[in-house]
């Protein structure tokens, strides 16, 4: 039997603000860091160790996993970043506060932006400011102007196949620091979640997400570390964040 743990990385300024990020690279605020750190010391706590890490290129992403490898006393490990494991792209929201976009557009509308399988926010202008295009971190990258769901599945799953399952078959113990999409994509996957059950699964901030894991990398079960009130309570906070009032 295998454990992956999955986190999605604490509270940013963006999620503190409610504005769509996408790939924008906002830091972590205080609280975010706080959360980091406390699910570094829970892992440890509760005798998880890790061989190997992996997260974005994104500093939310980043910091977390620092953070958590730090309440772990785990600095030293190897780390991969890898623009896969990257949020999916946000488009034209990028930046927008989600409770006036929901004002301004409807509150249904939002939520097949924010949670449909295949419908994309509409996308940024190629020569948009705010478009990562020409940041160096994505040199020969092709970096989208916006994404669903499925594709943040076309990105993400080939890595996992390709890099981290053989990793883990290969006996070692992983820890992803990633975002909600990109771990929503992988949980799809892992989870054989359909594209209409897709919508209502929400990923709180800072929260350790065990995995168990058979040789065949199928799951056994999965369940978060930490009080389920305040889990549930906090994944229930990140679903209504799309909506007018
Ligand atoms: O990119 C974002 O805005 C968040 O990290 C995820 O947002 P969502 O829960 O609205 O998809």
């Amino acid at each position: 039997m295998h454990k992956l743990v999955l986190l999605r990385h604490g509270e940013s300024t963006w999620n503190l603000d409610n504005r769509f990020t996408g790939w924008t690279d906002v830091p972590l605020t205080a609280t975010g860091v706080a959360q980091a750190q406390a699910a570094g010391q829970l892992l440890k706590a509760e005798g998880y160790d890790f061989d190997i890490a992996y997260t974005s290129v994104l500093s939310r992403a980043i910091w977390t996993l620092w953070h958590c490898l730090d309440g772990l006393e785990r600095t030293w490990l190897p780390i991969r970043n890898d623009w896969r494991l990257n949020e999916r792209h946000y488009g034209g929201l990028q930046g927008l506060n989600k409770t006036e976009t929901a004002q301004k557009y409807g509150d249904e509308q939002v939520l097949v932006w924010r949670r449909s399988y295949d419908v994309p926010p509409p996308p940024l202008a190629a020569d948009d400011p705010r478009s990562e295009r020409g940041d160096r971190r994505y040199a020969g990258v092709d970096v989208p102007l916006t994404e669903c769901l499925k594709d943040t599945v076309a990105r993400v799953i080939p890595y996992w196949n390709d890099e981290i399952a053989p990793m883990i078959k290969s006996g070692q113990r992983v820890l992803i620091a990633a975002h909600g999409n990109s771990l929503r994509a992988l949980i799809k996957h892992l989870d054989g979640i359909s594209d209409s059950d897709i919508v209502g699964l929400n990923i709180p901030n800072g929260i350790p997400l065990v995995y168990e894991l058979d040789a065949d990398l199928k799951p056994i079960k999965s369940y978060y570390l930490g009080d389920a009130e305040a889990i549930a309570a906090a994944a229930a906070k990140v679903a209504s964040q799309g909506k007018s009032a």
